[in-house]
């Protein structure tokens, strides 16, 4: 059973999958304070949010069977992603549900703020009828700077441009083609906020974009500018529009997002220039019932064993990619734990390499398995998918991939070589099609072993006798060889075996096989 703990309002609707699903136990806990939260959290499996709760540092330590956070919507500012990553807790949002609603609150604002529509509501129903006072500009001809041209942002220019208004954009990824293809200008943020009429923001709150407007890109705008933030409170510094207000720079602000939320006081709230709405731009009952499915398929996959189509702290994989390079998931980590067992040290040094077929694909999961395989020997199963890189880099340890077509007679090669004090010691495996993983080479030395089970790897000097001797020794502690492979580099010299058995190899057994004169080493591997 998975306990799930859902701490923001979500639509009942939306999580009805995950409620539906067998195994699943939701708590519906809206209501919990900070402390309750930390109290509880540690009995919880899953944690499904909003922007409300704030997914702290402090409370990611103390959830410790947390595996998954669930954003249902699109900014992630009130998680902290490094956290979640260290400690192996994939977050997943819902980044396309709540797009339309957030662009059409957008326009909503844009459009109550050049008609002065909430102030002249409010004197109305205070019984002031004032034509005068609420006289509005027209958005026609006006030039609109979107700053962020994501999702949201593209949304807004489309629709601005129904509105007839001109369209200039901002962002770091926008080409000359994408905006002639929309029928927007272009340009660098400075740029943008010096001609713009109009300023509305869409990027996502990060270090990069915190008081991205700030008292300096005020002065570059145009008198009497109006702006717009129906993204992230932060995005622009409140002090410096306060001031920029007061001192008529600014016309006036439209704001549905703060730097602090929630809040019943605000000083900007005290400037008749400011209209403003309560965090409402995906409060839609569209909008919260698709981000909620969206993030219920997603937590329901990722607890089942199934891959996730939104990640936010893993590269995610498209769906046909995921499809060609799954099957490979189990041969990466099983090599990983092969060949860290058998250099018996930790790793200093990580390099892989992929071939044949694997040299088209995006191989980072592949990568990302064989490390968690490597390092689950040391640090544990809280190593997964999620902080396998993060945990390898922690340690120093250096991770080299690479690809070459040569596919050195097989379809589809994965070769790990790991580093350490000791020295070298490689593996290779292969998929065989219809038979599954195999690992073909340990070292310099062919072989074909499934990766399963009991293995043990012996190497020794190639004489007659040596595999009968170790056959015996092994037989005389009641264990019995399921298959083996041997190899060597040349007659007389060194030679290796690779055994599957049916059990453990207990010590009091390698340390017998060990004192045979022609057996050099003895690593027993349980994958
Ligand atoms: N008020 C509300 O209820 C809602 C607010 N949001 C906010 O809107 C943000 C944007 O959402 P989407 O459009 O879906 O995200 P998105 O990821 O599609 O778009 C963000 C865009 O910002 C651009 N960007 C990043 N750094 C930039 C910079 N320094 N300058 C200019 N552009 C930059 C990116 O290249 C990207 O194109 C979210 O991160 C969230 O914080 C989203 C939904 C509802
Ligand atoms: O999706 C987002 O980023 C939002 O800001 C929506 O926030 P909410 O889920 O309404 O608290």
């Amino acid at each position: 059973m998975f306990n799930i703990l859902i701490s923001d309002p979500l639509s009942e609707d939306g999580i009805r999958p995950l409620r539906e699903a067998p195994n699943m136990n939701l708590v519906n806990e809206t209501n919990l304070s900070t402390e309750e939260l930390e109290d509880r959290i540690g009995e919880f499996d899953a944690l499904l949010v909003r922007s409300q709760t704030q997914v702290t540092r402090e409370l990611i330590n103390k959830a410790t069977r947390l595996k998954i956070i669930g954003r249902a919507g699109v900014g992630v500012d009130n998680i902290d992603l490094d956290a979640a990553t260290e400690n192996g807790i994939i977050v997943v949002n819902a980044p396309n549900g709540n797009t339309n609603s957030a662009a059409e609150h957008t326009i909503a604002m844009l459009m109550s703020l050049s008609r002065n529509i909430p102030q002249a509501y409010h004197a109305l129903k205070h019984k002031k009828w004032d034509r005068k006072k609420y006289v509005g500009v027209e958005l026609k001809n006006k030039t609109l700077g979107v700053v962020g041209l994501g999702r949201i942002g593209a949304e807004v220019a489309f629709r601005a441009k129904g509105q007839r208004m001109n369209v200039v954009a901002y962002d770091p990824f926008l080409t000359k083609e994408r905006a002639d293809k929309m029928g927007i200008g272009y340009g660098t943020l400075e740029e943008v906020i010096e001609q713009a009429d109009f300023i509305t923001v869409h990027t996502p709150l990060m270090k990069e974009t915190r008081h991205l407007i700030n008292a300096e890109a005020f002065e570059r705008m145009k008198q009497g500018v109006h702006i717009i933030n129906c993204a992230r409170g932060g995005i622009i510094d409140e002090d410096a529009l306060y001031d920029a207000i007061v001192s008529k720079k600014v016309a006036g602000a439209a704001l549905d997002v703060f730097e602090e939320e929630p809040f019943i006081d605000h000083k900007l709230l005290e400037l008749p220039e400011v209209v403003a709405t309560p965090h409402l731009g995906a409060s839609t009952i569209e909008a919260q019932e698709i981000v909620a499915v969206d993030v219920s398929h997603d937590v329901l996959s990722f607890l089942n064993g199934d891959v996730v189509k939104n990640p936010v702290n893993l590269p995610s994989v498209p769906g046909e990619l995921m499809h060609k390079i799954e099957p490979y998931f189990h041969l990466a980590e099983k090599l990983g734990g092969f060949l860290i067992d058998l250099t018996k040290e930790v790793a200093e040094e990580i390099n892989i390499s992929y071939s044949g077929d694997l040299s088209d694909m995006e191989v980072a999961p592949l990568t990302r398995n064989t490390i968690k395989g490597i390092l689950k020997r040391h640090l544990g199963d809280h190593v997964n998918d999620v902080n396998a890189l993060y945990l390898a880099n922690k340690k120093g340890i250096v991770v080299n991939e690479n690809k070459t077509s040569s596919t050195k007679g097989f379809t589809n090669l994965i070769t790990v070589e790991v580093k350490s004090k000791s020295g070298t010691r490689k593996v290779a495996g292969t998929l065989l099609n219809g038979f599954g993983p195999r690992i073909v080479k340990v070292d310099e030395y062919s072989v074909d072993v499934t990766p399963e089970g009991h293995l043990v790897v012996i190497q020794h000097v190639d004489q007659p006798g040596v595999i009968g001797r170790m056959g015996s020794t092994i037989a005389k502690h009641q264990i019995n060889i399921a298959t083996m492979q041997v190899d060597r580099s040349d007659i007389g010299g060194n030679a290796i075996m690779v055994l599957t058995i049916d059990k453990h190899l207990e010590e009091e057994a390698m340390e017998e096989l060990k004192s045979l004169e022609e057996i050099k080493e003895v690593t027993p591997i349980d994958l």
